[in-house]
């Protein structure tokens, strides 16, 4: 071996004859492992003092097995990889056109890949090959023609461990256009305040900076009445607040004394209602927001000394999600409270009071700048006092909410 390699060559300590064979990585992989021997017996001495380090062209000519450069020992290694997963095979009589070489190398390219992956040490930990045949299958474009399987099973070796994190799996369409951009707050809210809307609707305008705004009768009773009913079909639960990140990126949900109420998600059965469409279509005509950027509605149910403090809905990290922020809330009193339960906007000092059919609307971002918060609409369920409180919020997003809702992509 001494004097075939160029210390260039010798990098690895695989190089075997440099004119057959050019692979930079793990050439020479065919080398017989008695070719590749240490020269002195002074090798394992300079290993223990780092010379393998220090001094590597050096000594992958003089002790290349002390060095663990020679190919048979290099190929163990790369293909233990006892940090991705499985134990990888080289070939397999299923792929033949797959050549032992291409099979090393991809596990090089792997091994790159995941050691600059910036990814939390607990995603990291689901990013293995769970099958000895990852390799071979990627090097023979399975990743592609069967991505569903190889993504999540062979992640290194299709270099996917990203699809771990909610960022991976639902990447941000930078080109898709909000529902708001500047200046179409504004609009929306002028529109609602002047004519035709004006004669057929009843507004109130509490607030014009930030909008605050009621309508009366925006939905009947009949329509009230069976949102009520269909929150009790679905079954009200313990409300939730945005918990903490989780280790995928995505947020929890997490029950607090900050929020005592029951709600009801609106979803599948809930969502095909006649009813139920016709408030949906409705809410869209009047803001003009596309129905399909609203969340299903919440159905609420507060009793006796519940109440939500002092929060706001927008999400931040709704930024980062295809749906993009809530821009807008479109609350609905579904029945008259005798007393309490009332909507307090903090800094504002408006309360509201729930009544059947009534509509209260307001944004959560700012009319210049659509994405961000607008921190003067913080707001507060007083406790009800006496009676039941029924209510329902609407939330219009910048994008389409109901695409990324299907694919588990909005939390
Ligand atoms: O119940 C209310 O009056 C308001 C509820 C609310 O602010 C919310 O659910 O985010
Ligand atoms: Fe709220």
């Amino acid at each position: 071996l001494e004097g075939t390699c160029t210390a260039q060559e010798s990098n690895m300590g695989t190089c075997v004859n440099s004119a057959s064979n050019s692979s930079a990585t793990s050439s020479g992989s065919s080398s017989s492992s008695s070719d590749c021997q240490d020269k002195t017996s002074q090798c394992s001495y300079w290993k223990e003092v780092g010379e393998c380090k220090d001094n590597r062209a050096f000594m992958a000519k003089r002790c290349p097995r002390s060095c663990h450069l020679c190919p048979d020992q290099l190929q163990d290694d790369l293909v233990h990889g006892v940090d991705l997963g499985e134990r990888q095979l080289l070939t397999s009589v299923n792929f033949p056109d797959v050549t032992e070489q291409e099979s090393l190398d991809r596990i090089v390219a792997t091994r790159e890949y995941v050691q600059n992956l910036h990814l939390n040490e607990e995603i990291k930990t689901f990013c293995i090959n769970k099958n000895d045949g990852c390799t071979i299958w990627a090097v023979a474009g399975e990743c592609d023609k069967n991505p569903m399987y190889m993504k999540t099973h062979c992640s290194p070796a299709c270099m996917s461990c990203e699809l771990f994190t909610v960022e991976g799996r639902c990447p941000i369409d930078r080109n898709a256009v909000p529902a708001w951009k500047e200046g179409d707050l504004d609009a929306m809210f002028t529109r609602l305040i002047s004519e035709p809307f004006l004669s057929q609707y009843d507004v109130q305008v509490w607030s014009m900076d930030p909008w605050v705004v009621t309508i009366e009768n925006l939905i009947s009773k009949e329509e009230a009445e069976r949102l009520i009913e269909l929150g009790g079909v679905r079954g009200y639960e313990r409300s939730k607040d945005v918990g903490s990140k989780k280790p995928d990126g995505s947020y929890g949900e997490i029950v607090t004394d900050h929020r005592t109420s029951h709600n009801a998600w609106c979803q599948s059965g809930c969502r095909n209602d006649t009813h139920v469409k016709a408030v949906k279509q409705r809410l869209s005509e009047i803001t003009g927001l596309p129905e399909i950027n609203s969340e299903d509605l919440q159905l609420l149910r507060y009793e006796k000394g519940q109440y939500y403090k002092s929060h706001h809905d927008y999400i931040a990290h709704n930024i980062d999600r295809q749906q993009g922020v809530r821009i807008l809330t479109v609350f609905l009193y579904l029945n008259d409270v005798e007393a309490g339960g009332g909507t307090h906007f903090n800094s504002l000092n408006i309360t509201i009071t729930p009544k059947q059919g009534r509509a209260l609307l307001w944004p959560s971002v700012l009319n210049d700048k659509p994405h961000d918060q607008d921190w003067r609409t913080f707001h507060e369920a007083l406790p009800v006092e006496v009676g039941v409180k029924y209510g329902a919020n609407a939330w219009f997003h910048q994008f389409d909410y109901q695409t990324p809702s299907s694919k588990g992509c909005i939390l």
